[in-house]
């Protein structure tokens, strides 16, 4: 508690100094605005000075600036019990919402009957004075002192949270939404609100004649909106489904029609839009007061829902906490106290569904509880009451125990608390906006923003490419895909270098005007040192080119991109993303070789890699086979590199590759598994040196070796040559013998999933690897 004393006018002597400093904050402006009842919109946020239609930086209230004179005067010198006399103010300079402000006093005077007279000045932290001027006060007479905490808290209701978040989404692409008899003029209006504000592109699905007639009424032009006409509410609702299904809408807005009549659409079972998620409603509330968005779920859909319910709407919450930029979302799983009582059930399921957070069952957030509502929200309650948790006092989401509770605390929030409220209905293959009527303007186009949020996928791919027939004897190519065009130029280069600048080559002409502000790197290898993304700097890109002789194929190149990008785009972040990274989950017994410890103390243990697809796949497995997340999985990545990866828990337990990218699985041009004494004999019997037993083994071996016609699948499964047919069925005989060791290892298999380019185009590879299993 800050306590104030003061100064007597007979203990006051010429020259004492005094001074505070303040930071100018548009909260400040608000509250002199409310308490003067000056309205003038120069100070305040989002004001409009010039008329120019754009919104101005308020400008500090000069008399709020003066004001804080006072608060020298009656705070620090001479203190409680000062008042004033007079003050005469010159204003040099205006001060704007962040600006630090330093305020000094000096006595200058003294004279008779108690009065005191101040030198004041107030100035900018570049020490430029905006306010000069002098105070006469009348002294107190005697000892005085005040506590400044007994004073009651302000709350401004302002909704910062949702500015912001609006004021992001404006300018990313509009969510083309299907809405659902907009034939009322809250709900076409809401839905053209939406659409002025570049959120949405509305598609009005329902009763032309009423929707036109609406609009009408309304007095707004609707030609630049598609309208599908569809009599019935649930003609329309069925119509909306088909136009996500369809691909030209992304999300879905429920008009004027009765939830339950939307939903039915949504969740049929064939053809609704449902996925393996349950469907789950979450509001996310801005607080005045609070200093982050609060979500609260499941206040909509849910009634009463059981502990595996619970699962997929805590993971619905969290996904859209991270859609809209909350890195990490901390849950708390509400109840009437933090302790397990198995009185109150919803205490036993809290301290179930945290565990099950712990143990990878629900991901991308943390997960608490039992917490009471005090604690989950407030730091002070949560010290007091010992509860020692990263979740406990900062909650990001309230996970209520039921529908009647989490409705009751968004309400409560709503009407007691001033929030402002915006909604989804998450679970299905697109967001779907529920508003209700009483939502005011900003809470539509929240809820309109959280689905582009929720939609969008973070940053969106502009164009892809990549560099084919890198070798003398082809003609290389280029190819690029840039929304769903295809183009095939023809580049002349011999290596990673010419392939890589005829990519920058084309930068230009793809994302012209735009600059690079990161470049992201695949490279192979990552050693022992390094386990996460990392920046590239000259001194990780000198410990990385140690590791080329472990993975020849691609370490070099890959170090030479970032050398080439580095070269094109000085100013960007470089940052590399390992493909040995995933791996390092991996139990001792699969990493070891049989060899004296000390190799692998040196480094000499199986990696693993192609783990940037296996940690792709695994995040996808999460989102859209949430059943599968905790499961036991093989992944076969099978392109000119061959690998597998074991799966459990969303985490690799087992890879085919080894030390190098050369062990497991044949692959296109590498050999895969080979007894070692092989090598010895080579060496011993053919007098074949390291070079020549690399070249053998990682570009003359695998299906070319076998075959002797080509790496490439395509040619090998068009072909009639038995070769062609032994070294196909080599590829699946070693495919088939390392899924039974990595099922066993597993305890069991709950589902294979094939990638890369011959996984995903070759049925005949599937199904021959799937047979008779
Ligand atoms: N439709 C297809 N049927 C069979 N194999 C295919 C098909 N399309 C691509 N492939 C094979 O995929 C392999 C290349 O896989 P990819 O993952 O693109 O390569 P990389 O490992 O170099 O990234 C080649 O053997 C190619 O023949
Ligand atoms: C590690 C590896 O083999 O990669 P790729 O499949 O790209 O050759």
């Amino acid at each position: 508690m800050n306590t104030y004393s003061n100064t007597p006018w007979d203990a006051l002597e010429i020259g004492m100094e005094a001074s505070a400093k303040r930071l100018c904050r548009a909260e400040d402006f608000l509250v002199y605005a409310s308490s003067s009842g000056n309205h003038n919109p120069v100070h305040l946020p989002k004001g409009d000075h010039d008329g120019d239609g754009e919104a101005d930086e308020p400008i500090a209230p000069s008399m709020w600036v003066a004001s804080l004179i006072s608060a020298v005067l009656g705070n620090q010198l001479p203190g409680p019990g000062t008042l004033y006399k007079g003050q005469n103010l010159r204003f040099l300079g205006r001060a704007h919402a962040g600006d630090e402000l330093t305020v000094t006093i000096r006595l200058a005077k003294k004279k008779p009957e108690l009065l005191a007279v101040f030198a004041t000045t107030v100035t900018k932290a570049d020490g430029a004075p905006i306010v000069e001027g002098e105070a006469t006060v009348i002294a107190p007479k005697t000892k005085l002192s005040f506590a400044a905490d007994d004073l009651p808290g302000l709350t401004v209701q302002r909704h910062v949270h949702f500015d912001r978040l609006l004021e992001l989404a404006e300018p990313l692409p509009a969510l083309p939404t299907a809405v659902v008899c907009p034939d009322d003029p809250k709900s076409l209006g809401g839905a053209l609100l939406a659409a002025e504000h570049t959120l949405i592109v509305p598609i009005l699905v329902g009763d032309e004649k009423k929707i036109r007639e609406t609009g009408v009424e309304m007095g707004v032009d609707l030609h630049p909106f598609e309208i599908i006409d569809a009599p019935t509410d649930s003609v329309a609702a069925a119509r909306a489904v088909q136009l996500v299904h369809e691909g030209r809408a992304g999300a879905v807005m429920k008009g004027h029609l009765h939830t339950d009549d939307l939903l039915r659409a949504i969740v049929k079972s064939d053809g609704g839009l449902r996925t393996r998620r349950r469907l789950s409603h979450v509001f996310c509330m801005d607080v005045p007061g609070l200093d982050h968005l609060l979500m609260i779920t499941d206040a909509a859909i849910n009634i009463a829902p059981e502990l595996h319910e619970k699962v997929d709407i805590i993971q619905n919450a969290i996904d859209l906490g991270r859609a809209l930029g909350v890195e990490v979302p901390k849950v708390a799983v509400l109840s009437a106290v933090e302790t397990v009582n198995p009185k109150l059930p919803s205490t036993i399921e809290a301290a179930a569904l945290a565990k099950m957070a712990d143990r990878g069952q629900i991901r991308g957030g943390i997960v608490d509880g039992p917490l009471a509502m005090d604690n989950a929200v407030d730091e002070d309650a949560a010290r007091t009451k010992g509860i020692r948790s990263l979740v406990a006092g900062h909650a990001d989401i309230l996970m209520a125990p039921n529908l009647e509770s989490a409705n009751m605390i968004a309400k409560q929030l709503t009407f007691l608390a001033h929030a402002e409220a915006g909604g989804l209905v998450l679970g299905a293959k697109c967001p779907v906006i529920l508003s209700s009527r009483a939502d005011d303007d900003k809470a539509r186009l929240a809820s309109c923003a959280f689905a582009v949020y929720a939609q969008g996928d973070g940053p969106a791919l502009r164009a892809s490419g990549q560099v084919e027939n890198l070798s003398p004897t082809q003609q290389t190519r280029l190819i690029v895909e840039r929304g769903g065009d295809k183009q095939v130029v023809d580049i002349e280069a011999n290596d990673h270098a010419g392939a890589l600048s005829a990519i920058l080559g084309r930068a230009d002409v793809l994302f012209g005007g735009s600059t690079v502000a990161g470049v992201g790197h695949r490279v192979v290898h990552g050693g022992t040192d390094f386990v996460a993304p990392t920046e590239l700097t000259p001194e990780v890109i000198g410990k990385l080119r140690t590791l080329e002789p472990l993975a020849p194929l691609h370490q070099p190149h890959n170090l030479d991109c970032v050398e080439a990008a580095i070269a094109a785009f000085p100013d960007a972040v470089q940052i590399a993303c390992f493909d040995t990274a995933f791996h390092r989950t991996h139990p001792f017994v699969n990493d070891t070789f049989a060899l004296p410890r000390k190799w692998f103390d040196e480094g000499v243990r199986r990696y693993g890699f192609h783990g940037l697809s296996y940690e792709y796949i695994a995040s996808e497995i999460a989102r859209t086979e949430p059943d599968l997340a905790s499961g036991r999985v093989v992944i076969a990545h099978l392109g000119n590199g061959a690998s597998m990866c074991a799966v459990r828990d969303g985490l690799s337990v087992g890879s085919t590759m080894g030390f190098t990218a050369l062990d497991g699985l044949p692959m296109g041009t590498r050999c895969g598994q080979i007894d070692p004494g092989v090598l010895l004999y080579m060496m011993q019997h053919h007098g074949m040196d390291a070079d020549q037993i690399a070249n053998l083994l990682y570009r003359e071996s695998g299906l070319k070796g076998l075959s002797g016609l080509t790496h490439d699948m395509r040619t090998l499964e068009q072909s009639d040559d038995p070769h062609a047919r032994e070294a196909i069925d080599y590829f699946v005989f070693r495919i088939r013998r390392e899924l039974g060791g990595m099922s066993a290892v597993l305890g069991g298999l709950d589902a294979l999933i094939f990638t890369g380019g011959i996984g995903e185009n070759s049925a005949r590879i599937r199904r021959e690897v799937c047979a008779g299993q």
